[in-house]
């Protein structure tokens, strides 16, 4: 299997289960690596057999920035469910960080695989 990915994707959200985290926009840093066969597109050289990133990317952004979840957890979910069936991707893996969330951590978050490889 192939991978595409995207790292250090970093977008700004409401998330959290405090009350001051409501009303906030904090940065989550997701790293997405997606199962796919390059094959057909590499022999063509066209984008239309290809998974664009590009359009993944804004797909992950635009739900990560209008969301506002209480837990990584949902979100991380939220966000497997929209790669898998939105786009002909059969296995993902996604680690969502959150920054500066433990004062004292420099990295927390979750690292999460669905589908089959
Ligand atoms: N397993 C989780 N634990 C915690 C979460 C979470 O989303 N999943 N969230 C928080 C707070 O929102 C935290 O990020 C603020 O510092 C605490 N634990």
């Amino acid at each position: 299997m192939d991978i595409i990915f995207l790292g250090g994707l970093e977008i700004d959200t409401v998330i959290g289960i405090y009350e001051w985290e409501r009303k906030i926009k904090q940065k989550v840093v997701l790293d997405i690596e997606m199962g796919c066969d390059i094959r057909q597109a590499a022999a063509s050289d066209d984008i239309a057999h290809a998974l664009d990133y590009k359009t993944v990317s804004d797909r992950v952004v635009d739900f990560v920035e209008r969301s506002e979840f209480y837990l990584v957890e949902t979100l991380i979910e939220e966000i497997a469910n929209i790669l898998l069936g939105e786009f002909e991707i059969p296995w993902v893996k996604i680690t969502l960080n959150k920054k500066g969330a433990i004062s004292r951590a420099r990295d927390v978050g979750i690292i999460i695989e669905r589908g089959q490889r």
